[in-house]
């Protein structure tokens, strides 16, 4: 299960290549080194990985052990110390500045506007037309199941009706990349798992490439085309695999022998048995 250079693929199996299209996103060997007070602390060392368009990467391991750290990296956040970090490719040219959407732990909205023009802040910070982007909102809110609430204000809405609308907002100028931070980690456990099946609908319909940061292995395993495993002290990738599960994932997939021995996997790899 684990990925191995070129195990299955056409290199292994003697077939040509010239047809596969370059990563959309590449990380080798990416390393970080916060300094602090003439301290040095390794918060991601040797980071490898590829992502191709349209994937849903999970980014999974305990605290601490660098996960907001790289996506930091591949936001234009923070710069990194070592190794190469490459977003975009000759098809799919790539501008950090407004490429990227992103989608943190809490909703972040404005309190004082109403939920259309949250979702449109984006969309008014780079400029693009009014009509077309409030058209773009309005679809974006019926797309995560919130149509009819573009007048509310967002103390009328729960929490996970909130983060929701953080997501509608991650997409209203059409990002290529979409990036989250454990953006469910405040939600209660039902409505977590509501969302988890709500996020797959949502990349699946907008096609969009996401990177997902969570401590969950489960979750990582139930939305992932991939999972990449980070452990702490040391902090460093773990391995990457390739999760191939029953599509449409539904809950029920949860009490597959597959999926059981993913996650088996993924607890091994971090050590807790
Ligand atoms: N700006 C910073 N300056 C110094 N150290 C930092 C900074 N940001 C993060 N760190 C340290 O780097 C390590 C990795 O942090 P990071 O936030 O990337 O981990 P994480 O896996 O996302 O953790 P969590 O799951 O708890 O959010 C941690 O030990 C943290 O204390």
């Amino acid at each position: 299960m684990l990925t191995t250079l070129n195990t299955g693929s056409p290199i292994a199996s003697g077939q040509p290549v010239t047809d596969a299209p370059p990563p959309f996103i590449h990380l080798k060997g990416v390393r970080k080194v916060y300094r602090q007070r003439g301290q040095e602390f390794l918060a991601v060392s040797d980071a490898t990985f590829d992502v191709a368009e349209g994937e849903l990467i999970t980014l999974v391991g305990p605290s601490g052990c660098g996960k907001s750290t790289l996506l930091k990296i591949l936001a234009g956040l923070h710069g990194h110390d070592g190794g190469i970090v490459r977003i975009g490719n000759d098809r799919q040219p790539f501008d950090a500045g407004r490429d990227i959407g992103m989608v943190f732990q809490q909703a972040l909205l404005l309190k004082w506007r109403r939920i259309l023009d949250n979702v449109m802040l984006p969309a008014e910070i780079l400029g693009l037309p009014v009509k077309e982007s409030r058209e773009r909102a309005r679809h974006l809110l019926a797309l995560v199941g919130l149509a009819g609430f573009e007048d509310k204000f967002p103390y009328e809405l729960s929490g996970g009706m909130q983060q929701r609308v953080s997501i509608a907002r991650a997409l209203v100028h059409d990002p290529k990349l979409v990036l989250m931070d454990e953006p469910f980690g405040a939600l209660d456990a039902l409505t977590r798992e509501r969302m988890n099946i709500e996020l797959r609908r949502i990349w699946q319909d907008s096609g969009k490439t996401i990177l997902f940061v969570t401590h969950g292995i489960a979750e990582a395993v139930f939305l992932g085309t991939q999972v990449v495993v980070l452990t702490a002290r040391p902090a460093r990738m773990a391995a990457r695999i390739t999760i191939d599960l029953p599509e449409p994932r539904t809950l029920d997939i949860k009490t597959h022998d597959a999926f059981g021995a993913y996650t088996r996997e993924i607890y091994g790899l971090l050590g807790m048995h």
